[in-house]
Order: C-alpha cells, then sequence, then structure tokens
C-alpha cells in the first residue's frame, strides 16, 4: 500500500519543477494542512515536504486534491493512490483546489475556470481568464522558504505606490510550519500570490528574438526598457530601505563573486585558465566608486519583461536568482545587478541565433552588432531616467556582468550546455584587453 508520500516521491521526479534533477527525492512531510474544499467530493491538503536529498535539504509546496473517483479530464493529473485508496490530483488542475487558493487570498468571484501557464518555468502559475472578470494569474511556489518572498513583497510595495511596471498585486498565502531538521521555532513563508494577469503582451525575449531574426533594430524598445528599468529602481528605493555602499559591503560583494567563480570553474572547466584574467577585474572592482545599496529585481533578463501592445514594459519574476539562497536575495544590493542582467540577455540573443545557426554560412549572417546597439540603447535609457549615471561606474558595471556570465556559464552547465558556448564567449569578451582599454 502506497502512502501520499510514496506516490509523490515517484511524481515529483517528473515535474518541471522539481529542482533534484537525476536524483530520488527521500522526502519527510513537514506540514499537511487540510484546507476548505468548495466540493465535498474532494478533500484538499496542501502539504510542505522537506527533500532530504537535496544538500541544503529544500522545502517543497505541493498542493494535492483527494478524490473517491477520477472526474473526466483529469486522468493526466493523477499523482497516485494513497493508503485509503483515494485518487490524489496536482491541485495545480484541480478545480477544487484552484477556486479554494483565490478563497484564501479573497479574490474568489463567479467564474473561477482556470488553465496552468503552459511555458517552462520554476514555478507553477495558474491563470484566471475566462468569464467577464479581470484575468489574474496565481503562482503558486514549489521551492519555499521561511521569510519573506521578494516575489511578493517587491510588487506589492510597488503596486501600494501606484507603479504600473508591475502587474497588480492582488493577494497572498503564507502558511506556518514546524521543520526540525532547520530550527526549534515555527516557521513561516510565503506559499501563492495572486496579481493581475496583463494581456496583450509579448515576452521580451520572444520578442527580441524575433526582431533580430527579421533583420531588425530593438533599440527603440531597449531604450525604453532602460527607462522602465530606472523608474522601477526609483520605486523600490522609495518603498524599502537604501543605505550608501560601506567598505564592508563592498568587500563581501567582491568575496562574493570569488566564492561563486570557485565553484563554476570546478563545474566548468573551460573557466579555469580564465580564471585569474576575472579576478583581476573583480578586485579593479574594489577601488571604484559603488552607487547606493537597495532592492533590486535580482534576476533580470528578457524572459522576465513583457512589452504591452503600448510599447510599455512590466517587469515580472522578482524572486532573484534560483541559485542563490534566499537570505542573499532578500537583502540590499546593487541596481548594477540588474543593469547587468540585461546587458547580458541582449549579448543572449546574439549568441543563441549563433548557437543555432545550421552552419557556417548562416553564422556569417547574424549581425553581432545588433546587440552592441540593443545594449547601448537600453544604457542610454536607464541614465536618462535615474539619478544613477552609469557612465561613471564602467568598471563596476563590467564586474556585475562578469558574475552574472559566470553564474550563466554554470545554470548552462547544470541545465543547457548546448548554450554554454553563450556566456563563455561573453567571459572571454570582457577580460579581453580590448575591453580593458575601454574601461577608465
Ligand atoms: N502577471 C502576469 N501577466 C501576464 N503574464 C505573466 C504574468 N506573470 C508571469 N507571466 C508570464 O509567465 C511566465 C512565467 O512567470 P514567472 O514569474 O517568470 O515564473 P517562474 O518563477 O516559475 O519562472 C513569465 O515569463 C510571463 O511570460
Ligand atoms: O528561471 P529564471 O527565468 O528565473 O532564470 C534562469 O533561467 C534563465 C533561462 O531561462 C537564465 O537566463 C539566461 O538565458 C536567457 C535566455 O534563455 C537569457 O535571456 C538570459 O540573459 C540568460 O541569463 C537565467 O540566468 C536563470 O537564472
Amino acid at each position: 500500500m502506497n502512502t501520499t508520500v510514496d506516490c509523490l516521491t515517484d511524481w515529483m521526479t517528473r515535474q518541471r519543477w522539481y529542482a533534484g534533477k537525476g536524483r530520488v527525492p527521500n522526502l519527510v512531510d513537514v506540514s499537511s494542512e487540510n484546507w476548505a474544499s468548495p466540493d465535498e467530493d474532494a478533500r484538499i491538503v496542501v502539504h510542505i515536504l522537506r527533500d532530504l536529498a537535496n544538500n541544503p535539504p529544500s522545502l517543497y509546496h505541493v498542493p494535492v486534491v483527494a478524490r473517491r473517483t477520477v472526474p473526466k479530464g483529469m486522468g493526466p493529473y493523477l499523482i497516485g493512490r494513497d493508503e485509503n485508496d483515494d485518487y490524489l490530483f496536482d491541485g495545480a488542475h484541480d478545480p477544487a483546489y484552484t477556486s479554494a487558493l483565490l478563497r484564501r487570498m479573497h479574490v474568489h468571484r463567479g467564474d473561477e475556470h482556470s488553465r496552468v501557464h503552459a511555458g517552462e518555468q520554476s514555478n507553477t502559475s495558474i491563470i484566471f481568464d475566462q468569464g467577464g472578470e479581470a484575468p489574474l494569474v496565481a503562482k503558486i511556489f514549489r521551492l519555499v522558504h521561511a521569510g519573506e518572498n521578494p516575489d511578493v513583497t517587491l510588487p506589492s510595495a510597488l503596486t501600494s505606490r501606484g507603479y504600473r511596471q508591475v502587474p497588480r498585486m492582488l493577494g497572498s498565502v503564507t502558511a506556518h510550519w514546524d521543520d526540525p531538521h532547520r530550527s526549534s521555532r515555527t516557521e513561516t513563508g510565503h506559499l501563492a500570490f495572486a496579481q493581475e494577469f496583463v494581456q496583450d503582451v509579448r515576452d521580451g525575449w520572444e520578442l527580441a528574438l524575433e526582431t533580430a531574426a527579421r533583420g531588425d533594430e530593438f533599440t527603440v524598445e531597449a531604450e525604453r526598457l532602460g527607462r522602465t528599468t530606472a523608474v522601477v529602481h526609483r520605486g523600490l528605493a522609495e518603498a524599502m530601505p537604501v543605505r550608501p555602499a560601506t567598505l564592508g559591503d563592498i568587500v563581501g560583494f567582491v568575496a562574493g563573486w570569488h566564492q561563486r567563480l570557485a565553484v563554476a570553474t570546478s563545474d566548468v572547466p573551460a573557466l579555469r585558465e580564465l580564471r585569474p584574467a576575472i579576478e583581476a577585474v573583480y578586485d579593479a572592482a574594489q577601488d571604484a566608486p559603488w552607487p547606493a545599496l537597495q532592492r533590486i529585481h535580482g534576476d533580470f533578463h528578457l524572459g522576465q519583461v513583457l512589452r504591452r501592445s503600448s510599447g510599455e514594459w512590466v517587469l515580472v519574476d522578482f524572486e532573484g536568482e534560483p541559485l542563490r539562497p534566499l537570505e542573499e536575495r532578500t537583502r540590499v544590493d546593487s541596481p548594477l545587478r540588474d543593469v547587468a542582467g540585461m546587458l547580458r540577455s541582449f549579448d543572449y540573443v546574439v549568441g543563441s541565433r549563433l548557437n543555432t545557426a545550421a552552419d557556417a554560412a548562416a553564422r556569417e549572417t547574424v549581425d553581432t552588432g545588433w546587440s552592441h546597439r540593443a545594449r547601448a540603447a537600453f544604457l542610454d535609457g536607464y541614465i536618462r531616467e535615474s539619478e544613477i549615471d552609469l557612465r561613471a561606474h564602467r568598471a563596476l558595471l563590467d564586474a556585475f556582468e562578469l558574475d552574472k556570465a559566470v553564474y550563466e556559464a554554470m545554470y548552462e552547465a547544470r541545465n543547457r550546455p548546448a548554450w554554454l558556448p553563450i556566456p563563455l564567449a561573453a567571459v572571454r569578451h570582457l577580460v579581453s584587453a580590448e575591453r580593458a582599454s575601454a574601461r577608465p
């Protein structure tokens, strides 16, 4: 007879959001909360499970619906059968759970028909866009952490100040759990949020790729995105803590870059010979002027921005880089991290076109100056709208860009080895003599 945890162990390894790729989870049910169900045939249980197979152990959030029968169309979402012989379903696809989720956030409506977002995701987004009501999206976090989730707190702070550059935040769900593996105290963390589902938008990454493939420039869009980025930074600086970067902060950043590089060089052998040159760029940044620290997006790239049909940009997914600990992602940080992230993304557009070109002749046709022009336009837009003069921070921006490219090399080696040449080429360029001569 299978227990719920047995069923989940098998099923989780097949889910896109399971982070322990290639490992069998070793799950402990840290908390299972029964939620009031709008459907008397459905029992809703929201599990928080610690996966001890991961080091350090991670916490997963898995809402499950138990039913006596299999409703029509629900076969693909069956997790298994538990010790009571009940059928267990993935809550994200079960209307009893999705409706209960909206009720918890006090945003339920008449028509609660929903669909799960089809794209590749680290979390699970459920879209409610049918019926006459304003469309909304509920995102359930799959990896949960004790403490604030910046994907809730940052857009909430911006929404409450009237910023339209993020989707309007509507509500969130938190949970409490006891996790003896981590702490003797009861912990609290965010499980989900609901926000406006922005319609008539294009994903920035797809839009940029398409534009480049057509042979068109992206400078107008990039300039506007630079301005929007600066406006969001200003909003976050108004709403949340800001302080000058102390020597201690700067030393901490530089040490963090070195540490990340040490991990990356063991994962990516091609980085080893570049290490001394990378470290020289990091060390130079220690003596450069630093702008004030504040809360930032944290994992800023073209896949995190949506362009409305009016041309305005909207920023989503403020969770920060998934490979960094939450403690780091909820501290004040340098806005240059976001600027550098987006600069890398323009470079990725050209990199991915070169990477997917069928042969040398096709590679020849790729306009490698496209990203240079988009990057310059983005910086111009940012400078126009910001109090930070990026021109005075060239050396520091290069160090942040290098750190991001090193992170990407690690990310690609783990997730998409065929893409590894893109960040590696960037690292080589950023440590080149030609680039060094352009720095003040
Ligand atoms: N409020 C929203 N309105 C419209 N589309 C959205 C909204 N939030 C997210 N999306 C779309 O869903 C995708 C995945 O959302 P994201 O927050 O990045 O999830 P994850 O954290 O799982 O990567 C985004 O890239 C975007 O295309
Ligand atoms: O899953 P997230 O969106 O939080 O971010 C991770 O995955 C991204 C890839 O989807 C990765 O971004 C890298 O590839 C993008 C193209 O697919 C490119 O636009 C980005 O510039 C590049 O960093 C991101 O780094 C990673 O954290």
